[in-house]
């Protein structure tokens, strides 16, 4: 790395850096950061006190940094505030450094939960998922005729979903009030240290005593947190226990394979082998529950509104369920093996995660070491991010990259035989690419395929009066819309 040079960036000043910093994550400066890879080209610095912050538009050097040589130096992750002031275990798998500890925690979530077989064991929860999520659609949008606001779809995606991982994490069917409990409380514990913990990222020392209002009311967000978590917890432990001795039986609400009943298994790769604590587990399930709920039920409420726009799109993916799983059988399910026999399907979901990708940029990576991308120097502990949505949107890249054409990727189109991976070039990165990629990748795709195959073959989605599809942005934890989604839905099966 001696050669090569800083990403230039605007000039720092002293102590405070870029104050902006203060107020805003990375996402709320994203126009900003457009401006300045104008200026200053495809990697670009910005600077906090000592800090660096090193952003990346262009996605060869995206590749060079993430998946070439240079990968493993970049795995590691920043420190979040959460531990260093409020003593929340750093031990999961978003936040914990590139090394054995990480290899661990994330094997077992993708070998032991993620894993097609184990997968296939939660079939039966999608499908009864299915039925609350269609459910709540009825219930709030076919009025649609009578002058009546239509529900909003996302409160409906955003609820399911997490009806969905609580029980992959818990085993555990809950009712609703149990569900909304547990995601009113990981909601208040993101939303306060998303934006409240953040001026600590900054000025840890000082802040610690300035601000110890903010620091008791994050501590009692984390006690209600493990109030909710540990009952389960101990459900599990005890279910296993009966299960060992010979005396349990899975039943309609409580099934035979959870992530839980595979972390309380894990013994640590350190020198005393030990269990996981409570406190580990429960961020453990906090991180499971929060990587796959927002970030989905945002895909599928960006792809709804395109199919609501683009009705051409929406007819052919209908031919298509219809033409895979028959006409209008009993059960009207499309069953998830069906959604593999759908190649149209998976093109409309790529479009809608390379057009509208749920986060718009990946969690900071830090450099272990200092390293040289494509010229440009990163210095050891700058923390590193990616123009994901810009890649999606490139129109070198892309043709007519902002229309909704998911034929794009059938054969002969300009992203046929694209690989989200990014193992041989980047073309996309809604996942990520490299060692830190999306561990929910695959299921992730499942859940929007089976979803949305379900949703079209349910309802013909269609703009209300008065509630016309507006494609502006709003950053949340994700990019979700400005305006949500508010379709007519019309029943295709009486
Ligand atoms: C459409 C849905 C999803 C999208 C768009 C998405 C996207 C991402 C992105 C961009 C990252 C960061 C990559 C990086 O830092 O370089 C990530 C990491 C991660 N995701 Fe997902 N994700 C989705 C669903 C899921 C699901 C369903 C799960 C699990 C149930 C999951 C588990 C994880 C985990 C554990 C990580 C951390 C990986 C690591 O640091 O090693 N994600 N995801």
């Amino acid at each position: 790395a001696r050669n090569s040079r800083l990403p230039p960036g605007p000039p720092a000043l002293p102590l405070f850096g870029n104050l902006l910093w203060l107020r805003h994550s990375a996402a709320d400066v994203e126009p900003l950061l457009l401006k300045l890879f104008d200026r200053y080209g495809p990697a670009v610095t910005l600077r906090m006190g000592s800090r660096l912050a090193i952003f990346v538009s262009d996605r060869r050097l995206a590749h060079a940094a993430l998946v070439g040589s240079g990968a493993v130096t970049l795995a590691n992750r920043p420190q979040a505030a959460t531990s260093s002031l409020l003593g929340v275990t750093d031990n999961i798998i978003t936040r914990a450094d590139y090394g054995p500890l990480w290899r661990l925690l994330r094997r077992n979530l993708v070998a032991e939960t993620l894993h097609p077989s184990r997968v296939r064991l939660f079939a039966p929860a999608r499908s009864w998922v299915r039925g609350v999520l269609l459910d709540k659609l009825r219930a709030g949008g076919v009025a649609g005729d009578d002058g009546a606001t239509p529900g909003d779809a996302m409160e409906a995606f955003r609820y399911t979903m997490f009806c969905l991982l609580v029980l992959m994490c818990f085993g555990e069917r809950l009712d609703e009030p149990a569900v909304r409990a547990i995601e009113e409380a990981e909601r208040a514990w993101l939303l306060y240290i998303s934006h409240e913990m953040s001026v600590f990222f900054f000025f840890p020392s000082i802040t610690k005593h300035v601000f110890r209002g903010r620091l008791r009311t994050a501590r009692a967000l984390r006690r209600r947190q493990m109030e909710l978590f540990v009952p389960l917890i101990n459900a599990r432990r005890e279910y296993k226990q009966q299960l060992k001795e010979g005396h349990a039986a899975a039943s309609e609400t409580t099934f035979q394979h959870s992530y839980v009943d595979t972390l309380l298994d894990i013994t640590l790769p350190d020198e005393k082998h030990r269990h996981l604590t409570d406190d580990e587990i429960v961020t453990l399930c906090s991180e499971f529950l929060t990587a796959g709920t927002d970030t989905t039920s945002t895909g599928l409420q960006w792809i709804m509104a395109e199919l609501v726009k683009n009705p051409a799109v929406q007819e052919r993916l209908h031919a298509e369920i219809v033409a895979t799983c028959g006409g209008e059988d009993d059960a009207g399910e499309v069953p998830e093996e069906a959604v593999h026999r759908m190649p149209y399907l998976k093109a409309v979901i790529l479009e809608g995660l390379r057009k509208h990708p749920p986060g718009h940029f990946v969690l900071p990576h830090k450099a272990a070491e200092d390293m040289d991308v494509g010229g440009y120097l990163i210095p050891k502990g700058a923390t590193v991010n990616f123009m994901v949505a810009e890649m999606g949107r490139d129109a070198t890249e892309w043709e007519r990259p902002m229309e909704f054409v998911p034929e794009r990727f059938l054969e002969g189109g300009d992203g046929a035989g694209v690989d989200m991976t990014g193992t041989r070039g980047i073309r996309m990165m809604p996942f990520g690419v490299g060692r830190r990629i999306c561990a929910g990748l695959s299921i992730a795709m499942l859940h929007l395929e089976y979803f949305v195959a379900n949703m079209v073959r349910e309802f013909e989605w269609k703009e209300a009066p008065g509630h016309e599809v507006e494609f502006e942005e709003k950053r949340e934890f994700t990019t979700v819309m400005k305006k949500p989604l508010r379709p007519r839905l019309v029943p295709r099966r009486t």
